[in-house]
């Protein structure tokens, strides 16, 4: 069954044509990856999927229900959490109030059961290895760890959808490696999420996903599984170069 369908969707800044014509469908359940080259239109997909730009034309469905004309808050209630490229951590709250934060945007103040949530907390404290550090300051952890945090609140929220931009930027190729096992964890533990990521690096798009789309020029150049796009004449082409496909 599709958890999410965007048909024919466009969007423009000005005379620019971020997203042209896109059709994408993503099975629930799914690790699915969107990669292209800097300037395809991946960061304004994720920004129409949650709200924060309104498309020009098409549709955004999550489990049948139009997300377009909806504010950001209402899309996170009806259950689509993100994390972004460059970190937007609350600095200067700890680990804990950032997760906490994460809690209070799902359900809305007043209406928490604390008991239950601080319980939750410690399972992703735990999950992710922040344990130690849960009052510290989100600003004082390490890079690695705050974009773990910053994954750690996203499901803080109870999504449906989790969408992940560039989870892996600035990260060393050890720290690549630790974050495909937490997100296979995290699918492990969370079974019924579907996770959609944007990457450019490939060796965490095969290491993760069962489908990808890749975008170039605000278009979708291909679908398909990891081993089919890395094949795929087009692609290589456009994107990967074949010092990457080899
Ligand atoms: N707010 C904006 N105003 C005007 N143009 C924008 C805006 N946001 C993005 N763009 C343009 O839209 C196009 C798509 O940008 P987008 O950030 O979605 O690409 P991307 O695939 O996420 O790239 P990257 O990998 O570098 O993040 C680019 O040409 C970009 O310059």
């Amino acid at each position: 069954m599709e958890l999410l369908e965007i048909k024919d969707l466009n969007h423009m800044f000005g005379g620019l044509k971020a997203i042209s014509s896109l059709n994408i469908n993503v099975k629930s359940k799914m690790i699915y990856g969107v990669i292209g080259a800097n300037g395809a239109g991946k960061t304004t997909l994720f920004n129409l999927i949650t709200g924060i730009y309104h498309p020009t034309t098409g549709q955004i469905l999550l489990d049948g229900i139009s997300l377009v004309g909806k504010q950001s808050y209402e899309i996170s209630r009806l259950g689509v959490a993100r994390t972004f490229q460059n970190l937007r951590l609350f600095n200067d709250l700890t680990v804990v109030e950032n997760i906490h934060v994460g809690q209070i945007y799902r359900r809305g103040l007043g209406k928490q059961k604390t008991k239950n949530l601080s319980a939750k907390i410690n399972s992703l404290l735990n999950l992710f290895g922040l344990d130690a550090r849960a009052e510290d300051k989100a600003g004082n952890l390490p890079y690695g760890m705050q974009r773990k945090l910053e994954i750690a609140r996203a499901l803080a929220t109870e999504p449906k959808l989790l969408l992940l931009d560039e989870p892996a930027a600035g990260m060393n190729p050890h720290e690549v490696q630790g974050l495909v096992g937490l997100i296979k964890e995290v699918k492990r533990q969370y079974s019924d999420i579907t996770i959609i990521l944007i990457e450019h690096q490939m060796k965490l798009v095969e290491g993760l996903c069962d489908y990808a789309t890749v975008m170039n020029f605000g278009q979708v150049i291909a679908n398909g599984t990891v081993q089919e796009i890395q094949n795929n004449p087009v692609v290589i082409k456009a994107y990967l170069g074949e010092a990457e496909v080899g």
